[in-house]
């Protein structure tokens, strides 16, 4: 049976180095695939990898109808045995719905790659739909870890190594980042809610003014 398959996790746990993968696996065998994606680090129509590989894909467009994308290619004459969508996150609900009727009306897989939370810890909204959607959610089995070594379960908007919380949803960016540029931390849930990334726990053991037990 033809899946939907949401693949999540945080920032830099290796989503699109395993969409990569995927799209390898299936074109070795002689298959042919979709790529979407939307607003990748590397640039426009790009599926990048920090493990430096990048390969093209397409650029989905607001408003843009993927079910009619996919079945255009097919209509005329192109191939398309399995769709994989990257930074799916950015994808509108309406968007994730067709990527479902590509599912069950043409009856292939997809494969959604994409952070679920937002710096806030609040749902990007094509995350929500495909978790609401999908056949099956995948967590990441490569545990991106927080700076206290804890499996990293949030993502963290910095400027200047401090969490910030106030801001656009969206703002394409990377956790390897000049100290004063906008950033993102991979951090705990607890060091998320306490908002202390790796540079304010530094200053804090710096300190002399801290004492060493902080509960919020
Ligand atoms: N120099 C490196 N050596 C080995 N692995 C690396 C290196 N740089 C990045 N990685 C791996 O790549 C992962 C990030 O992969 P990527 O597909 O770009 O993540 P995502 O798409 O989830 O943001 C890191 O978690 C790490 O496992
Ligand atoms: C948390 C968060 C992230 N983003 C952006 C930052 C990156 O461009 C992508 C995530 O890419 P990755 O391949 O998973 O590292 O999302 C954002 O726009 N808003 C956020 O709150």
């Amino acid at each position: 049976m033809p899946e939907l398959v949401f693949f999540s996790g945080t920032m830099d746990c290796g989503k699109s180095t395993l969409a990569l993968q995927i799209e390898h696996n299936r074109s070795a065998r002689g298959l042919q695939g979709i790529i979407f994606t939307r607003d990748d680090r590397a640039g426009e129509g790009k599926l990048s990898s920090r493990l430096g590989l990048v390969r093209d894909a397409v650029e989905v467009a607001d408003g843009q109808d993927l079910y009619v994308y996919v079945v255009d290619q097919l209509s005329q004459g192109g191939r398309a045995d399995y769709v994989i969508a990257d930074e799916a996150q950015f994808l509108v609900p309406e968007q994730i719905d067709q990527l479902a009727r590509v599912v069950d009306d043409l009856g292939l897989d997809v494969y959604a790659f994409g952070i679920t939370t937002d710096f806030r810890s609040k749902l990007f909204p094509g995350s929500q739909r495909l978790v609401e959607l999908a056949d099956r959610v995948e967590v990441l089995q490569v545990e991106a870890l927080c700076w206290c070594g804890a499996r990293a379960t949030h993502n963290a908007r910095t400027v200047g190594g401090e969490m910030v919380v106030e801001g656009a949803q969206v703002v394409v960016g990377d956790v390897n980042h000049s100290a004063d540029e906008i950033g993102y931390e991979v951090l705990c849930r607890r060091h998320h809610r306490r908002r202390m990334t790796a540079a304010s726990a530094r200053a804090a053991a710096l300190s002399p003014d801290v004492l060493p037990v902080a509960s919020t």
